[in-house]
């Protein structure tokens, strides 16, 4: 895979103007991420909503430009990030079970909301939880956050797994993240801020955590990290129904849990002990995802159902939860993860990714009736 060079990038943003030749592109957004996948440049620029309405009808010039100036892009795929006007309310449609009727975000089954502390500046949090692990979770916690993004919500992800830290490799940001006045800085990128322990500690030493450090670390990602300003901070909950999951949702007062799972019995078993968990300790349950929900062969598009299907929509039936949607099993969710830049990003017209947009738009539109609800604009 060849690495685009910064620079040249750079170079392209400051030549494109306005029509009326007022501003650059450098002048209306700024360079947020960008990778090459298959030939494809896929850029992130970031900026405000009133400038995104300037840049939208840019974006066509700026990409063929980006073809001929970076060596070997045969396409290119700009998105702006983070605060770009939301998406008008029909497109992408709702995911399937999700959209029939409002997600109960912010009160609990017994009608009480969840209490506890926020982090500073942050409007409301939610969970992407499983009972199992491998399920997805990470997967889907990460596309969730930057498709919330790209729905115009400023979004945090914070990756609480501390025994399989994945944010970083999904996400592709290296290295330790900046502390400034003694606060840790999360790293931004694709449109959204993120915080990993696995930016902090070697991935093996986490491993072997114990229950304490475990909560310590997760308390310290709760309280010294510099979130900033956010609509939602999205939490990637350690896998199971322990000690961990409890402590955490004690610690901050979570708006809402999205429960993830494949279809198999065991695992579908797992997801309903987080939905009670969950319900436990107040805290509404907006849904469950079938992630691997199906194979579709790439070269015939032949659908098969490796591991049965429609098991998470009849179990989240049973237990009186929406059904969120299905996420296919594709080569590429796993490839795009793995190569640094989530598959909303990389491939966002891709079924894989309309599945995950339409995930993020049924949440993000609970989200922003809750923040109106709360009176928070950030
Ligand atoms: N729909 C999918 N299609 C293909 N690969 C997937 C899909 N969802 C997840 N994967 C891959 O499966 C592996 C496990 O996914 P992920 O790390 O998201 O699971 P997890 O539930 O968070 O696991 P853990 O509990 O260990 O943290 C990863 O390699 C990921 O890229």
């Amino acid at each position: 895979m060849t690495s685009p060079d910064r620079a040249t990038i750079e170079t392209v943003l400051r030549q494109v103007r306005t029509v009326d030749n007022t501003a650059s592109i450098t002048e209306l957004g700024s360079l947020d991420a960008f990778m090459m996948r298959d030939g494809v440049l896929h850029v992130a620029l970031a900026t405000d909503r009133a400038r995104a309405e300037r840049l939208q009808p840019l974006l066509p010039a700026l990409e063929r430009a980006l073809v001929a100036a970076v060596p070997g892009s045969t396409g290119a795929s700009v998105i702006l990030t983070a605060h770009r006007p939301a998406p008008p309310p029909t497109a992408p449609a709702p995911a399937a079970g999700g959209g029939h009727r409002p997600l109960n975000l912010g009160g609990g089954k017994a009608g009480k909301a969840p209490t506890g502390p926020l982090p500073a500046g942050v409007g409301v949090v939610i969970a992407v939880a499983s009972g199992k692990g491998g399920v997805g979770k990470s997967t889907t916690a990460v596309n969730l956050a930057v498709g919330l993004g790209l729905e115009g919500l400023k979004v945090g992800l914070m990756d609480a797994d501390v025994h399989g830290p994945s944010l970083p490799r999904m996400m592709g940001v290296n290295g330790q993240p900046e502390v400034r006045d003694g606060r840790l800085i999360p790293p931004h990128k694709w449109g959204i801020s993120a915080m990993s322990i696995g930016m902090l500690v070697e991935e093996d030493k986490a491993m072997i955590w114990r229950g304490p450090m475990v909560m310590g670390a997760i308390g310290q990602l709760l309280s010294d990290v510099e979130w900033g300003a956010l609509d939602v901070l999205v939490v990637d909950m350690p896998p199971g129904t322990g000690d961990a999951q409890l402590t955490l949702a004690q610690k901050t007062a979570l708006a809402g849990a999205i429960i993830v799972s494949t279809p198999q019995d065991i695992a579908l078993l797992d997801a309903r002990r987080g939905v009670t968990m969950f319900e436990k300790m107040n805290v509404p349950v907006l849904g469950v995802v079938e992630n691997m929900s199906y194979f579709c062969c790439p070269n015939c598009n032949h659908r098969t159902e490796l591991f049965g299907h429609g098991g998470a929509r009849a179990e989240a039936e049973k237990m009186g939860v929406p059904f969120l949607g299905e996420i296919p099993l594709l080569v590429d969710i796993r490839a795009s993860a793995d190569e640094g830049a989530p598959i909303v990003i990389a491939a966002p017209d891709s079924p894989a990714g309309q599945a995950y947009r339409a995930l993020a738009h049924t949440v993000g539109t609970a989200l922003r009736r809750l923040l109106d609800k709360k009176n928070i604009r950030t």
